[in-house]
């Protein structure tokens, strides 16, 4: 089941087309990495899914049925929109659970913070706050009614290796052992590497491309490429001779076989063959370049 979709969703500023036409579903249990560069629409689409921003067109639907404002079943960061400048992140959560009418409110605030790293008994005004301390409290927010799913944009902006990585542990033990299901963008590939069980790539605000985590280590496994001065007939000699070996043709005409990486079979096949080959080389393409790629505006090879 969609716990997010959205439906030939748009939003323009004048001429600026910043969300243009996304449909996209977020499943149950997924942790969506939403990919795009700077100003590629990410923050707009997701304020759209939030009801904090109103589409220009196109439909946002929410556990399969129409948004209902701050719906409490979703936990959302998204800029620093809430925090309260004169009070602790302690006084934060607790103002958060009061609203949402938590039971047992203080304890689920302490835990909540010592989960994000943030130490409840601390006095400091949020206004004094680092960067990472405001995103990490931001989380901690998200987190304390305990939501279904999580719409985090950009959530490690500021925080450093560590920190990035005891939150990324925290939100895939949250999807792992609660199954929350988490929608979260970032233009660091790495962030997500790893942790995304599938992708969404945004481009000028239109959606480029969609995969799972599985076609991406496909995409990027080692690979044997070989180019020839016929490239019709080693394809269906090869299909023909290796079958079951996955193929595809690069733009520059090379066979690329994910997963293949002991050249022996296919050159004995070229080579009876009486093909003439021009490359024959295993090759592993870099997660960050392919993903770097697909920001581009290029299509999912
Ligand atoms: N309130 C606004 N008024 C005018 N233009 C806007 C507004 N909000 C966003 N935009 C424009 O819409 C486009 C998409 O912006 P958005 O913030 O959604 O991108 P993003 O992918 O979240 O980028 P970043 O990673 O930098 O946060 C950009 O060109 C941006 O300048």
């Amino acid at each position: 089941m969609p716990v997010i979709e959205t439906r030939q969703l748009t939003k323009t500023f004048g001429r600026i087309r910043a969300v243009d036409g996304v449909s996209l579903a977020v499943n149950q249990g997924d942790i969506y990495g939403f990919v795009g560069k700077n100003g590629a629409g990410k923050s707009t689409l997701m304020k759209m899914v939030c009801g904090l921003t109103t589409p220009t067109a196109g439909e946002v639907r929410l556990f399969d049925g129409p948004p209902c404002g701050g719906n409490p079943r979703i936990g959302v960061l998204i800029e620093e929109a809430g925090l309260l400048p004169n009070l602790s992140a302690m006084e934060n959560v607790m103002a958060k659970s009061l609203v949402i009418g938590l039971p047992d409110a203080k304890k689920r605030c302490e835990d909540v913070l010592a989960a994000v790293g943030l130490d409840p008994a601390s006095r400091l005004a949020t206004k004094r706050f680092s960067l990472g301390m405001r995103r990490r409290l931001g989380i901690a927010l998200a987190l304390v009614g305990s939501p279904d799913a999580l719409v985090l944009d950009e959530p490690f902006n500021g925080l450093d290796p560590e920190g990035t990585r005891a939150m990324r542990q925290l939100l895939m033990h949250l999807n792992e052992a609660s199954g929350v299901t988490v929608f979260i963008s970032s233009h660091v590939i790495d962030q997500l590497d790893r942790m995304a069980t599938r992708y969404g790539i945004i481009a000028e605000g239109r959606l480029t491309a969609e995969m799972t985590a599985e076609d991406v280590q496909e995409a990027c496994a080692e690979s044997l490429r070989v180019r020839t001065d016929d490239l019709t007939r080693t394809t269906a000699l090869l299909q023909d001779r290796l079958p079951g070996v996955r193929m595809r043709v690069d733009a520059d005409g090379a066979i690329v076989m994910p997963g293949l990486t002991d050249s022996a079979p296919v050159a004995s096949v070229l080579r009876d063959a009486g093909l003439l080959v021009y490359e024959m080389s295993v090759q592993r393409r870099d997660v960050e370049d392919y993903f770097v790629s697909l920001m581009e505006g290029g299509r999912h090879a």
